[in-house]
């Protein structure tokens, strides 16, 4: 899937919310087609694999953002049983490893061709910065530690990479138009970093080539929910349809 044929949202809004009732009050205000969905770790845990079921039989195009890291055993069996949801997209931590991510590949294989979800590794979270690698033993910027592991995710067979906007260009060039690259740390111009770092707008994110913005708080928590999409949506609207 080249970044410049993908069709549909490239927005993903993330359900941070803490139960489903309040979820699918908040989705079935969005207008149809205006945005791909997220479930996180919070909203999963609070409504678990039926909610997930629910958006999907909705026709919702659901990220199942779990982030696996685990031995390469359990998170092949976890990604087996989260494609049974039916999910568009689901991800692991590209620090689990090469023979982690190619467990988690060949986990997904057989699924036939159109329900094949994509499987992407989260790089460097972006909520840190240069101080949080080396707190953990990490002594290179961001960008470096997210090319590597970015090449490690598509050499073990994933494809794409969450990533922030920051490095979108970057790794677009090395990796070329094929890989997916999806990007949390989206903030419109003004709009409070909250807990994130490594930031962009939503325009320059999609102008160095981010191919989905993952967009939580900016929209869940707005005054009107709907047109802080649209107005995200408009300001992107121009960049996707010349690239
Ligand atoms: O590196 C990462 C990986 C995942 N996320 C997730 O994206 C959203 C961002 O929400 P905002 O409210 O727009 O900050 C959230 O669900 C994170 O778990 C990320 O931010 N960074």
């Amino acid at each position: 899937m080249s970044s410049n044929l993908m069709d549909g949202p490239r927005v993903i809004v993330a359900l941070d919310f803490p139960d489903g009732p309040t979820a699918l009050k908040f989705v079935q205000q969005l207008p149809p087609g205006s945005c791909r969905l997220k479930v996180g770790k919070e909203l999963f845990t609070s409504a678990g694999p039926e909610l997930v079921r629910q958006l999907v039989a909705m026709g919702h195009d659901v990220f199942l953002d779990l982030k696996f890291h685990d031995i390469p055993n359990t998170v092949a069996r976890a990604c087996g049983a989260a494609a049974q949801l039916g999910v568009w997209m689901m991800n692991v931590h590209a620090s689990g490893g090469r023979r982690m991510m190619e467990a988690a590949a060949a986990a997904l294989k057989d699924c036939d061709g159109e329900r094949k979800p994509l499987l992407i590794g989260v790089t460097v979270l972006t909520s840190m910065g240069a101080e949080d690698l080396a707190e953990i033993g990490v002594n290179v910027e961001p960008a470096a530690q997210v090319e590597r592991l970015a090449q490690l995710a598509k050499v073990s067979g994933l494809d794409g990479v969450v990533c922030s906007p920051r490095e979108a260009g970057q790794l677009r060039a090395q990796l070329g138009d094929d890989f997916v690259l999806v990007t949390p740390g989206v903030r419109p111009a003004g709009a409070s970093k909250d807990d994130q770092t490594r930031v962009m707008t939503p325009a320059d994110a999609i102008r160095d080539g981010a191919g989905y913005l993952v967009i939580g708080r900016p929209v869940t928590q707005a005054t009107d929910p709907v047109s802080a999409l649209e107005a995200i949506n408009a300001e992107i609207q121009g960049i996707v349809q010349g690239t």
